[in-house]
Protein backbone atom coordinates (compact mmCIF):
# COMPACT_ATOMS: atom_id res chain seq x y z
CA UNK A 1 0.00 0.00 0.00
CA UNK A 2 1.12 3.48 -0.79
CA UNK A 3 1.48 5.86 1.97
CA UNK A 4 -0.52 8.63 1.00
CA UNK A 5 0.68 12.30 0.45
CA UNK A 6 -0.65 14.00 2.91
CA UNK A 7 -3.20 12.63 5.42
CA UNK A 8 -5.61 15.46 7.03
CA UNK A 9 -7.90 14.51 9.93
CA UNK A 10 -10.82 16.51 10.34
CA UNK A 11 -11.74 17.12 14.01
CA UNK A 12 -15.27 18.10 15.07
CA UNK A 13 -16.55 18.36 18.25
CA UNK A 14 -15.26 14.38 18.67
CA UNK A 15 -13.86 14.98 21.99
CA UNK A 16 -11.94 11.63 21.77
CA UNK A 17 -8.30 12.08 21.50
CA UNK A 18 -7.17 9.39 19.13
CA UNK A 19 -3.85 7.91 20.44
CA UNK A 20 -2.29 7.91 17.01
CA UNK A 21 -3.62 8.26 13.62
CA UNK A 22 -2.73 6.31 10.77
CA UNK A 23 -2.14 6.81 7.19
CA UNK A 24 -4.23 5.27 4.12
CA UNK A 25 -4.74 6.09 0.87
CA UNK A 26 -7.66 6.22 0.05
CA UNK A 27 -10.98 5.62 1.34
CA UNK A 28 -13.97 4.85 -1.00
CA UNK A 29 -17.38 5.39 0.46
CA UNK A 30 -21.01 4.38 -1.02
CA UNK A 31 -22.62 6.81 -3.68
CA UNK A 32 -26.27 6.96 -4.60
CA UNK A 33 -27.72 5.12 -7.87
CA UNK A 34 -31.37 5.35 -9.34
CA UNK A 35 -33.73 3.99 -7.16
CA UNK A 36 -36.45 1.68 -8.48
CA UNK A 37 -39.64 1.64 -7.07
CA UNK A 38 -42.10 -0.76 -5.70
CA UNK A 39 -43.77 -1.48 -9.30
CA UNK A 40 -40.24 -1.40 -11.06
CA UNK A 41 -40.24 1.73 -12.03
CA UNK A 42 -36.82 3.71 -11.96
CA UNK A 43 -37.02 7.37 -10.50
CA UNK A 44 -33.27 9.27 -10.40
CA UNK A 45 -30.64 9.43 -12.53
CA UNK A 46 -27.23 7.76 -12.21
CA UNK A 47 -24.93 7.02 -9.61
CA UNK A 48 -23.28 9.93 -7.72
CA UNK A 49 -19.54 10.34 -7.99
CA UNK A 50 -18.78 9.17 -4.24
CA UNK A 51 -18.48 12.11 -2.25
CA UNK A 52 -15.20 13.30 -1.49
CA UNK A 53 -13.55 11.91 -4.39
CA UNK A 54 -14.79 14.32 -7.01
CA UNK A 55 -12.51 16.99 -5.96
CA UNK A 56 -9.06 17.29 -6.04
CA UNK A 57 -8.17 16.95 -2.61
CA UNK A 58 -10.45 14.27 -1.45
CA UNK A 59 -12.82 14.42 1.13
CA UNK A 60 -14.97 12.72 3.39
CA UNK A 61 -17.76 14.68 4.88
CA UNK A 62 -17.18 14.44 8.51
CA UNK A 63 -20.88 13.87 10.53
CA UNK A 64 -21.06 16.72 13.44
CA UNK A 65 -20.66 19.36 10.93
CA UNK A 66 -23.76 20.98 12.42
CA UNK A 67 -24.51 22.23 16.27
CA UNK A 68 -27.08 19.24 16.97
CA UNK A 69 -24.80 16.85 15.04
CA UNK A 70 -22.86 14.20 17.27
CA UNK A 71 -19.18 13.15 16.68
CA UNK A 72 -17.51 15.15 13.76
CA UNK A 73 -14.10 12.71 13.76
CA UNK A 74 -14.26 12.21 10.13
CA UNK A 75 -11.20 11.97 7.96
CA UNK A 76 -10.23 13.20 4.65
CA UNK A 77 -7.68 11.57 2.89
CA UNK A 78 -5.84 11.69 -0.66
CA UNK A 79 -4.83 14.65 -2.26
CA UNK A 80 -3.88 15.69 -5.53
CA UNK A 81 -5.76 12.86 -7.72
CA UNK A 82 -8.22 14.30 -10.33
CA UNK A 83 -11.70 12.46 -10.38
CA UNK A 84 -10.66 10.98 -13.40
CA UNK A 85 -7.08 9.48 -12.21
CA UNK A 86 -9.53 8.07 -9.19
CA UNK A 87 -11.90 6.37 -11.64
CA UNK A 88 -8.98 4.94 -13.62
CA UNK A 89 -7.02 3.46 -10.49
CA UNK A 90 -10.05 2.62 -8.59
CA UNK A 91 -11.85 -0.78 -8.84
CA UNK A 92 -15.64 0.37 -9.44
CA UNK A 93 -17.83 -1.66 -7.42
CA UNK A 94 -21.29 -2.38 -7.26
CA UNK A 95 -23.47 -3.31 -4.44
CA UNK A 96 -26.91 -3.37 -4.09
CA UNK A 97 -28.89 -1.39 -1.75
CA UNK A 98 -31.63 -2.33 -0.08
CA UNK A 99 -33.78 0.39 -0.70
CA UNK A 100 -33.66 -1.05 -4.29
CA UNK A 101 -31.17 2.12 -5.17
CA UNK A 102 -28.21 0.56 -7.08
CA UNK A 103 -24.56 2.14 -5.84
CA UNK A 104 -21.28 1.96 -6.85
CA UNK A 105 -18.57 2.04 -4.13
CA UNK A 106 -14.91 3.79 -4.82
CA UNK A 107 -13.01 0.42 -3.70
CA UNK A 108 -9.70 2.26 -2.34
CA UNK A 109 -6.72 2.28 -5.04
CA UNK A 110 -5.43 0.13 -2.51
CA UNK A 111 -5.11 -3.56 -2.62
CA UNK A 112 -8.81 -4.16 -1.15
CA UNK A 113 -9.09 -7.10 1.31
CA UNK A 114 -10.45 -9.42 -0.55
CA UNK A 115 -7.55 -8.92 -3.12
CA UNK A 116 -5.33 -9.27 0.00
CA UNK A 117 -6.30 -12.24 1.87
CA UNK A 118 -6.40 -15.06 -0.14
CA UNK A 119 -9.98 -16.82 0.16
CA UNK A 120 -8.96 -19.58 2.76
CA UNK A 121 -11.43 -22.03 0.77
CA UNK A 122 -9.90 -21.21 -2.60
CA UNK A 123 -12.67 -19.08 -3.86
CA UNK A 124 -12.43 -15.57 -3.28
CA UNK A 125 -15.62 -14.12 -1.76
CA UNK A 126 -16.70 -10.22 -2.32
CA UNK A 127 -19.19 -8.11 -0.55
CA UNK A 128 -21.08 -8.34 -3.98
CA UNK A 129 -24.42 -9.52 -3.56
CA UNK A 130 -26.62 -11.65 -5.10
CA UNK A 131 -29.43 -10.43 -6.54
CA UNK A 132 -28.09 -6.53 -7.14
CA UNK A 133 -29.01 -4.73 -9.31
CA UNK A 134 -26.51 -3.00 -11.56
CA UNK A 135 -26.18 0.72 -11.24
CA UNK A 136 -26.33 3.40 -14.53
CA UNK A 137 -22.86 3.64 -15.90
CA UNK A 138 -22.81 6.94 -16.18
CA UNK A 139 -21.38 8.49 -13.33
CA UNK A 140 -22.86 11.99 -11.97
CA UNK A 141 -20.40 14.55 -10.73
CA UNK A 142 -21.50 16.34 -7.61
CA UNK A 143 -19.73 19.58 -6.48
CA UNK A 144 -16.69 18.80 -3.80
CA UNK A 145 -17.78 19.23 -0.77
CA UNK A 146 -16.24 22.14 1.45
CA UNK A 147 -14.50 20.87 4.21
CA UNK A 148 -14.67 24.90 5.79
CA UNK A 149 -12.33 24.54 9.12
CA UNK A 150 -12.07 20.84 9.16
CA UNK A 151 -9.69 20.87 6.14
CA UNK A 152 -7.03 22.70 7.98
CA UNK A 153 -7.26 21.09 11.74
CA UNK A 154 -4.27 20.04 12.95
CA UNK A 155 -3.01 16.36 12.52
CA UNK A 156 -3.47 13.89 15.20
CA UNK A 157 -0.35 13.88 17.91
CA UNK A 158 2.85 11.61 16.85
CA UNK A 159 1.43 12.00 12.97
CA UNK A 160 4.59 13.39 11.32
CA UNK A 161 6.65 11.54 13.38
CA UNK A 162 4.50 8.11 12.18
CA UNK A 163 4.64 9.99 8.56
CA UNK A 164 7.81 9.88 8.66
CA UNK A 165 8.95 6.29 10.21
CA UNK A 166 6.34 5.18 7.50
CA UNK A 167 8.33 6.81 4.73
CA UNK A 168 11.84 5.61 6.17
CA UNK A 169 9.89 2.38 5.92
CA UNK A 170 8.57 1.90 2.33
CA UNK A 171 9.23 -1.11 1.42
CA UNK A 172 10.11 -2.48 4.34
CA UNK A 173 7.69 -5.17 5.82
CA UNK A 174 6.80 -3.62 9.25
CA UNK A 175 6.69 -6.20 11.24
CA UNK A 176 6.20 -4.57 14.79
CA UNK A 177 3.07 -2.77 15.47
CA UNK A 178 3.15 0.82 16.58
CA UNK A 179 2.19 2.57 19.27
CA UNK A 180 1.71 6.37 19.65
CA UNK A 181 4.24 6.91 16.79
CA UNK A 182 6.56 4.55 18.68
CA UNK A 183 7.60 1.07 17.40
CA UNK A 184 6.83 -1.09 19.95
CA UNK A 185 7.57 -4.89 20.42
CA UNK A 186 5.71 -7.43 18.47
CA UNK A 187 2.97 -9.01 20.86
CA UNK A 188 4.28 -12.13 22.30
CA UNK A 189 2.47 -15.55 21.00
CA UNK A 190 3.17 -16.90 24.43
CA UNK A 191 1.39 -13.85 25.74
CA UNK A 192 -1.72 -14.67 23.91
CA UNK A 193 -1.88 -17.87 24.57
CA UNK A 194 -2.69 -18.21 28.59
CA UNK A 195 -4.18 -21.61 28.32
CA UNK A 196 -5.40 -22.21 24.65
CA UNK A 197 -6.25 -25.72 23.99
CA UNK A 198 -3.60 -27.26 22.30
CA UNK A 199 -4.85 -27.99 19.15
CA UNK A 200 -4.54 -26.51 14.98
CA UNK A 201 -7.93 -27.71 13.84
CA UNK A 202 -10.68 -26.06 12.09
CA UNK A 203 -14.10 -27.91 11.10
CA UNK A 204 -15.11 -28.25 7.68
CA UNK A 205 -18.45 -28.13 6.31
CA UNK A 206 -19.28 -30.96 3.42
CA UNK A 207 -20.30 -28.51 0.60
CA UNK A 208 -17.15 -26.34 1.14
CA UNK A 209 -13.88 -27.48 0.46
CA UNK A 210 -10.77 -27.43 3.14
CA UNK A 211 -9.33 -24.60 4.47
CA UNK A 212 -6.04 -26.17 3.50
CA UNK A 213 -3.08 -26.78 6.39
CA UNK A 214 -3.24 -24.38 9.43
CA UNK A 215 0.28 -22.72 9.68
CA UNK A 216 2.40 -24.78 12.48
CA UNK A 217 2.88 -21.57 14.57
CA UNK A 218 -0.55 -20.89 14.34
CA UNK A 219 -1.82 -21.92 17.68
CA UNK A 220 -5.80 -22.16 18.34
CA UNK A 221 -7.43 -20.25 21.50
CA UNK A 222 -10.88 -20.26 21.17
CA UNK A 223 -14.10 -19.77 19.60
CA UNK A 224 -17.30 -18.39 19.50
CA UNK A 225 -20.09 -18.29 17.27
CA UNK A 226 -22.40 -15.25 15.74
CA UNK A 227 -25.54 -15.41 14.27
CA UNK A 228 -28.14 -12.37 12.84
CA UNK A 229 -31.27 -11.28 12.17
CA UNK A 230 -33.73 -14.25 13.36
CA UNK A 231 -36.80 -11.78 13.29
CA UNK A 232 -38.84 -14.65 14.51
CA UNK A 233 -42.37 -13.81 14.02
CA UNK A 234 -45.88 -16.70 14.54
CA UNK A 235 -46.20 -15.28 10.68
CA UNK A 236 -46.63 -17.06 7.31
CA UNK A 237 -43.73 -16.11 5.01
CA UNK A 238 -43.57 -12.67 3.55
CA UNK A 239 -41.05 -10.13 2.00
CA UNK A 240 -38.56 -7.69 2.44
CA UNK A 241 -39.81 -3.43 1.38
CA UNK A 242 -38.69 -3.93 -1.64
CA UNK A 243 -40.38 -7.07 -1.88
CA UNK A 244 -37.72 -9.01 -3.51
CA UNK A 245 -36.64 -11.26 -0.53
CA UNK A 246 -38.27 -14.11 0.94
CA UNK A 247 -38.43 -13.73 4.67
CA UNK A 248 -39.39 -17.03 6.70
CA UNK A 249 -40.27 -15.62 9.63
CA UNK A 250 -41.05 -19.10 11.54
CA UNK A 251 -38.51 -21.30 10.37
CA UNK A 252 -36.04 -18.65 11.62
CA UNK A 253 -36.70 -20.06 14.81
CA UNK A 254 -35.95 -23.72 13.62
CA UNK A 255 -33.13 -22.14 12.04
CA UNK A 256 -31.80 -20.75 15.86
CA UNK A 257 -32.46 -24.39 16.89
CA UNK A 258 -30.36 -25.64 14.49
CA UNK A 259 -27.48 -22.96 14.97
CA UNK A 260 -27.67 -24.08 18.91
CA UNK A 261 -27.23 -27.65 18.51
CA UNK A 262 -24.30 -27.09 16.60
CA UNK A 263 -22.68 -25.11 19.05
CA UNK A 264 -23.54 -27.25 22.04
CA UNK A 265 -22.10 -30.59 20.43
CA UNK A 266 -19.03 -29.03 18.62
CA UNK A 267 -15.75 -30.62 20.05
CA UNK A 268 -14.07 -27.59 21.29
CA UNK A 269 -17.71 -25.52 22.66
CA UNK A 270 -17.38 -22.28 21.67
CA UNK A 271 -16.41 -19.98 24.65
CA UNK A 272 -19.87 -17.79 23.63
CA UNK A 273 -22.57 -17.00 20.88
CA UNK A 274 -22.75 -13.06 19.64
CA UNK A 275 -26.42 -12.63 18.66
CA UNK A 276 -26.25 -9.50 16.68
CA UNK A 277 -29.89 -7.82 16.92
CA UNK A 278 -33.16 -7.69 15.57
CA UNK A 279 -34.47 -11.51 17.07
CA UNK A 280 -37.55 -10.92 16.46
CA UNK A 281 -39.49 -9.24 13.78
CA UNK A 282 -41.21 -5.65 13.97
CA UNK A 283 -44.46 -7.43 12.66
CA UNK A 284 -45.09 -9.06 16.44
CA UNK A 285 -46.12 -5.50 17.54
CA UNK A 286 -49.01 -5.13 15.09
CA UNK A 287 -50.15 -8.77 16.41
CA UNK A 288 -49.24 -7.88 20.04
CA UNK A 289 -47.26 -10.93 20.07
CA UNK A 290 -43.59 -9.39 21.20
CA UNK A 291 -43.51 -10.61 24.54
CA UNK A 292 -45.02 -14.12 23.66
CA UNK A 293 -42.37 -14.19 20.48
CA UNK A 294 -39.50 -12.91 22.69
CA UNK A 295 -40.38 -15.65 25.47
CA UNK A 296 -40.18 -17.84 22.77
CA UNK A 297 -36.95 -17.17 21.32
CA UNK A 298 -35.22 -16.41 24.95
CA UNK A 299 -36.25 -20.42 25.73
CA UNK A 300 -34.52 -21.63 22.32
CA UNK A 301 -31.70 -19.90 23.64
CA UNK A 302 -31.82 -21.30 27.02
CA UNK A 303 -30.74 -24.28 25.00
CA UNK A 304 -27.73 -23.38 24.63
CA UNK A 305 -24.80 -24.13 26.83
CA UNK A 306 -22.54 -21.54 26.50
CA UNK A 307 -23.48 -17.55 27.11
CA UNK A 308 -24.90 -15.71 24.84
CA UNK A 309 -24.31 -11.65 23.90
CA UNK A 310 -27.49 -9.53 22.80
CA UNK A 311 -27.01 -6.78 20.43
CA UNK A 312 -29.91 -4.47 19.91
CA UNK A 313 -31.39 -3.89 16.70
CA UNK A 314 -34.33 -1.53 14.63
CA UNK A 315 -36.55 -4.15 15.60
CA UNK A 316 -36.16 -4.55 19.03
CA UNK A 317 -36.98 -0.69 18.94
CA UNK A 318 -40.50 -1.82 17.05
CA UNK A 319 -41.30 -3.37 19.73
CA UNK A 320 -40.19 -2.76 22.52
CA UNK A 321 -39.31 0.28 24.68
CA UNK A 322 -35.28 1.44 25.77
CA UNK A 323 -36.51 1.05 29.11
CA UNK A 324 -38.33 -2.18 28.31
CA UNK A 325 -35.23 -3.63 26.81
CA UNK A 326 -33.01 -2.53 29.69
CA UNK A 327 -34.78 -4.58 31.66
CA UNK A 328 -35.47 -7.64 29.98
CA UNK A 329 -33.41 -10.74 29.25
CA UNK A 330 -32.01 -8.89 26.05
CA UNK A 331 -30.11 -6.90 28.23
CA UNK A 332 -27.31 -9.25 28.81
CA UNK A 333 -24.73 -6.24 30.50
CA UNK A 334 -24.24 -8.67 33.12
CA UNK A 335 -21.61 -10.36 31.46
CA UNK A 336 -19.20 -7.43 31.35
CA UNK A 337 -15.75 -7.02 32.35
CA UNK A 338 -15.07 -4.49 35.55
CA UNK A 339 -11.36 -3.16 34.73
CA UNK A 340 -10.08 -2.87 38.10
CA UNK A 341 -8.61 1.16 38.75
CA UNK A 342 -10.03 1.68 34.97
CA UNK A 343 -13.34 3.76 36.13
CA UNK A 344 -13.03 5.45 32.20
CA UNK A 345 -13.31 2.03 30.87
CA UNK A 346 -16.73 1.48 32.41
CA UNK A 347 -19.85 2.52 30.58
CA UNK A 348 -22.29 4.98 31.20
CA UNK A 349 -25.94 4.16 31.92
CA UNK A 350 -27.37 6.18 28.77
CA UNK A 351 -26.44 3.67 26.05
CA UNK A 352 -26.28 -0.30 25.84
CA UNK A 353 -22.90 -1.09 25.67
CA UNK A 354 -20.15 -3.01 27.24
CA UNK A 355 -17.11 -5.10 26.81
CA UNK A 356 -16.38 -8.62 27.70
CA UNK A 357 -12.93 -10.96 27.93
CA UNK A 358 -13.88 -14.34 26.88
CA UNK A 359 -10.26 -15.39 26.91
CA UNK A 360 -7.06 -13.65 28.12
CA UNK A 361 -5.76 -11.18 25.75
CA UNK A 362 -8.76 -10.86 23.86
CA UNK A 363 -11.93 -8.20 24.43
CA UNK A 364 -14.82 -8.07 23.06
CA UNK A 365 -16.93 -4.59 22.47
CA UNK A 366 -20.49 -4.99 22.13
CA UNK A 367 -21.73 -1.24 20.76
CA UNK A 368 -25.55 0.21 21.11
CA UNK A 369 -26.20 1.73 17.57
CA UNK A 370 -29.21 3.06 18.33
CA UNK A 371 -27.88 5.33 20.52
CA UNK A 372 -28.68 7.91 18.61
CA UNK A 373 -32.37 7.07 16.89
CA UNK A 374 -35.99 8.04 17.15
CA UNK A 375 -36.80 4.53 17.95
CA UNK A 376 -37.58 3.13 21.15
CA UNK A 377 -37.10 6.20 23.10
CA UNK A 378 -40.05 8.49 24.56
CA UNK A 379 -41.60 11.57 22.19
CA UNK A 380 -41.63 14.25 24.76
CA UNK A 381 -37.76 13.35 25.78
CA UNK A 382 -34.98 15.44 24.95
CA UNK A 383 -33.20 13.19 23.58
CA UNK A 384 -36.24 12.01 20.87
CA UNK A 385 -36.10 15.70 20.11
CA UNK A 386 -32.16 16.11 19.44
CA UNK A 387 -32.35 12.74 17.28
CA UNK A 388 -35.39 13.95 15.24
CA UNK A 389 -33.64 16.92 14.54
CA UNK A 390 -30.24 15.50 13.68
CA UNK A 391 -32.31 12.56 11.09
CA UNK A 392 -34.86 15.27 9.73
CA UNK A 393 -30.92 17.62 8.89
CA UNK A 394 -29.92 14.65 6.82
CA UNK A 395 -33.29 13.48 5.46
CA UNK A 396 -35.99 16.12 4.00
CA UNK A 397 -38.42 12.75 2.78
CA UNK A 398 -41.78 12.72 4.56
CA UNK A 399 -40.87 8.99 5.17
CA UNK A 400 -38.35 9.18 7.24
CA UNK A 401 -37.87 5.50 6.32
CA UNK A 402 -36.87 6.51 2.67
CA UNK A 403 -33.34 7.30 1.70
CA UNK A 404 -34.45 8.19 -1.50
CA UNK A 405 -32.70 11.46 -3.25
CA UNK A 406 -29.93 11.30 0.30
CA UNK A 407 -26.47 12.00 -0.51
CA UNK A 408 -25.88 10.44 2.59
CA UNK A 409 -28.53 7.31 2.58
CA UNK A 410 -27.82 6.14 5.91
CA UNK A 411 -29.86 8.64 7.40
CA UNK A 412 -33.09 7.14 7.90
CA UNK A 413 -35.37 5.62 10.52
CA UNK A 414 -34.13 2.09 10.80
CA UNK A 415 -30.65 3.26 11.26
CA UNK A 416 -29.05 4.93 14.22
CA UNK A 417 -26.14 6.48 15.64
CA UNK A 418 -23.36 6.56 18.18
CA UNK A 419 -23.25 9.35 20.97
CA UNK A 420 -20.23 11.26 21.35
CA UNK A 421 -20.23 10.23 25.23
CA UNK A 422 -20.50 6.33 23.82
CA UNK A 423 -17.44 7.55 21.58
CA UNK A 424 -15.21 8.59 24.08
CA UNK A 425 -15.68 5.19 26.20
CA UNK A 426 -14.93 3.33 23.51
CA UNK A 427 -11.82 4.66 22.81
CA UNK A 428 -11.10 4.99 26.18
CA UNK A 429 -11.57 1.03 26.03
CA UNK A 430 -9.57 0.57 23.29
CA UNK A 431 -6.77 2.37 25.16
CA UNK A 432 -6.49 0.28 27.92
CA UNK A 433 -6.41 -2.83 24.82
CA UNK A 434 -3.46 -0.96 23.34
CA UNK A 435 -1.63 -0.60 26.22
CA UNK A 436 -1.96 -4.11 27.58
CA UNK A 437 -1.85 -5.87 23.80
CA UNK A 438 -5.09 -6.93 23.52
CA UNK A 439 -6.87 -8.08 20.82
CA UNK A 440 -10.37 -6.29 20.39
CA UNK A 441 -13.71 -7.59 18.18
CA UNK A 442 -16.28 -5.57 18.09
CA UNK A 443 -19.89 -6.11 17.64
CA UNK A 444 -22.88 -3.93 16.53
CA UNK A 445 -26.21 -4.51 15.24
CA UNK A 446 -25.08 -1.52 12.48
CA UNK A 447 -22.33 -1.74 10.06
CA UNK A 448 -19.90 1.08 9.65
CA UNK A 449 -17.28 0.44 6.56
CA UNK A 450 -19.24 0.98 3.60
CA UNK A 451 -17.16 -1.40 1.34
CA UNK A 452 -19.08 -4.00 3.48
CA UNK A 453 -21.99 -3.20 3.46
CA UNK A 454 -25.09 -1.51 1.44
CA UNK A 455 -25.18 2.38 2.24
CA UNK A 456 -28.28 3.07 3.33
CA UNK A 457 -27.64 0.18 6.05
CA UNK A 458 -25.08 2.01 7.69
CA UNK A 459 -24.89 3.75 10.91
CA UNK A 460 -25.66 7.71 10.74
CA UNK A 461 -22.06 8.75 11.75
CA UNK A 462 -20.09 5.58 10.85
CA UNK A 463 -17.75 7.81 10.00
CA UNK A 464 -16.85 8.66 13.52
CA UNK A 465 -16.75 4.77 14.80
CA UNK A 466 -14.39 4.41 12.22
CA UNK A 467 -12.12 7.25 13.11
CA UNK A 468 -12.26 6.25 16.79
CA UNK A 469 -11.73 2.40 15.42
CA UNK A 470 -8.75 3.77 13.10
CA UNK A 471 -6.85 5.62 15.79
CA UNK A 472 -6.28 2.24 17.55
CA UNK A 473 -4.22 -1.11 16.85
CA UNK A 474 -5.72 -2.98 18.62
CA UNK A 475 -9.25 -4.18 16.94
CA UNK A 476 -9.04 -7.14 14.31
CA UNK A 477 -13.10 -7.55 12.89
CA UNK A 478 -16.18 -5.61 13.85
CA UNK A 479 -19.25 -7.76 13.65
CA UNK A 480 -22.29 -6.38 12.35
CA UNK A 481 -25.74 -7.81 11.06
CA UNK A 482 -29.00 -5.30 9.56
CA UNK A 483 -28.25 -6.07 5.72
CA UNK A 484 -29.56 -9.81 6.15
CA UNK A 485 -27.13 -10.09 2.70
CA UNK A 486 -24.28 -10.03 4.05
CA UNK A 487 -21.03 -8.18 3.24
CA UNK A 488 -17.01 -8.12 3.69
CA UNK A 489 -14.28 -5.98 3.52
CA UNK A 490 -11.39 -5.44 5.19
CA UNK A 491 -10.39 -1.93 5.75
CA UNK A 492 -7.12 -0.13 4.92
CA UNK A 493 -5.77 -0.30 8.47
CA UNK A 494 -6.36 -4.32 8.47
CA UNK A 495 -9.71 -4.30 10.54
CA UNK A 496 -11.99 -6.94 8.81
CA UNK A 497 -15.58 -6.03 8.77
CA UNK A 498 -18.41 -8.27 8.44
CA UNK A 499 -21.73 -8.49 7.95
CA UNK A 500 -23.26 -11.71 8.89
CA UNK A 501 -26.04 -13.21 6.51
CA UNK A 502 -29.55 -12.77 8.08
CA UNK A 503 -31.49 -16.02 9.41
CA UNK A 504 -34.94 -14.13 8.39
CA UNK A 505 -33.90 -14.71 4.92
CA UNK A 506 -32.48 -17.92 4.95
CA UNK A 507 -34.54 -20.43 2.61
CA UNK A 508 -35.20 -23.78 5.25
CA UNK A 509 -32.96 -25.97 3.25
CA UNK A 510 -29.90 -23.60 4.05
CA UNK A 511 -28.70 -22.20 6.97
CA UNK A 512 -26.96 -18.63 8.45
CA UNK A 513 -24.85 -18.28 11.46
CA UNK A 514 -21.01 -18.98 11.82
CA UNK A 515 -17.87 -20.45 14.66
CA UNK A 516 -15.46 -18.15 14.25
CA UNK A 517 -11.94 -20.18 15.26
CA UNK A 518 -9.49 -17.57 16.93
CA UNK A 519 -5.74 -18.64 16.73
CA UNK A 520 -3.03 -16.55 17.42
CA UNK A 521 -2.32 -14.96 14.40
CA UNK A 522 -5.46 -15.06 13.07
CA UNK A 523 -9.41 -15.62 12.99
CA UNK A 524 -10.87 -17.87 10.84
CA UNK A 525 -14.94 -17.43 10.44
CA UNK A 526 -16.40 -20.58 9.83
CA UNK A 527 -19.49 -20.25 8.22
CA UNK A 528 -22.37 -22.53 7.45
CA UNK A 529 -25.13 -22.17 4.77
CA UNK A 530 -25.11 -19.21 3.01
CA UNK A 531 -22.48 -17.56 5.61
CA UNK A 532 -19.06 -17.51 3.50
CA UNK A 533 -15.56 -18.84 5.34
CA UNK A 534 -13.16 -15.65 5.93
CA UNK A 535 -9.61 -15.91 7.40
CA UNK A 536 -9.10 -12.65 9.11
CA UNK A 537 -5.28 -12.17 9.85
CA UNK A 538 -3.97 -10.13 12.85
CA UNK A 539 -2.27 -7.95 9.38
CA UNK A 540 -2.40 -4.17 10.78
CA UNK A 541 0.92 -3.65 9.60
CA UNK A 542 -0.45 -3.88 6.14
CA UNK A 543 -1.90 -0.55 6.51
CA UNK A 544 1.59 0.91 6.71
CA UNK A 545 3.29 -0.66 3.72
CA UNK A 546 4.13 0.77 0.67
N1 LIG B 1 -37.10 2.35 1.06
C1 LIG B 1 -37.97 2.41 2.07
N2 LIG B 1 -38.93 3.36 2.06
C2 LIG B 1 -39.83 3.43 3.07
N3 LIG B 1 -39.84 2.58 4.12
C3 LIG B 1 -38.92 1.61 4.17
C4 LIG B 1 -37.93 1.48 3.15
N4 LIG B 1 -37.14 0.43 3.48
C5 LIG B 1 -37.61 -0.06 4.63
N5 LIG B 1 -38.68 0.64 5.05
C6 LIG B 1 -39.45 0.41 6.28
O1 LIG B 1 -38.52 0.42 7.36
C7 LIG B 1 -38.84 -0.56 8.32
C8 LIG B 1 -37.69 -1.47 8.49
O2 LIG B 1 -37.48 -2.14 7.28
P1 LIG B 1 -37.11 -3.66 7.29
O3 LIG B 1 -36.80 -4.04 5.88
O4 LIG B 1 -38.15 -4.46 8.00
O5 LIG B 1 -35.80 -3.61 8.16
P2 LIG B 1 -34.84 -4.80 8.51
O6 LIG B 1 -33.98 -4.98 7.32
O7 LIG B 1 -34.12 -4.33 9.70
O8 LIG B 1 -35.69 -6.01 8.72
C9 LIG B 1 -40.09 -1.28 7.80
O9 LIG B 1 -41.19 -0.67 8.43
C10 LIG B 1 -40.07 -0.98 6.34
O10 LIG B 1 -41.38 -0.96 5.80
Amino acid sequence: MRVCDRVRLSRGPFQARPSGFRDCDQVGWGGRGPAWRRDGQREGSGCALTPGLEGRVGSLRPFGSGPDDPGGGGVAVQRGRSPRQLRASSEVRRASSRSGQSCLIQAPAVPSAGAQTPSPWGRRRQSRLPGSRIADPGIRKKPAMDLGDRASSSPPPNFRRRLHFLRKSQGAALSAPLVGGEVAEPVAREDLAADPPRESRVEVMDDKPGPGPVSETSEFLFSFGVIADIQYADLEDGYNFQGNRRRYYRHSLLHLQGAIEHWNTEGSPPRCVLQLGDIIDGYNAQYKASEKSLELVMNTFQMLKVPVHHTWGNHEFYNFSRNYLTNSKLNTKFLEDQIVHHPETVPSENYYAYHFVPFPQFRFILLDAYDLSVLGVDQSSAKYQQCLKILKGHNPNSELNSPQGLSEPQFVQFNGGFSQEQLNWLNEVLTFSDTNQEKVVIVSHLPIYPEASDSVCLAWNYRDALAVIWSHRCVVCFFAGHTHDGGYSEDPFGVHHVNLEGVIETAPDSQAFGTVYVYSDKMMLKGRGRVPDRIMNYKRENAFRC
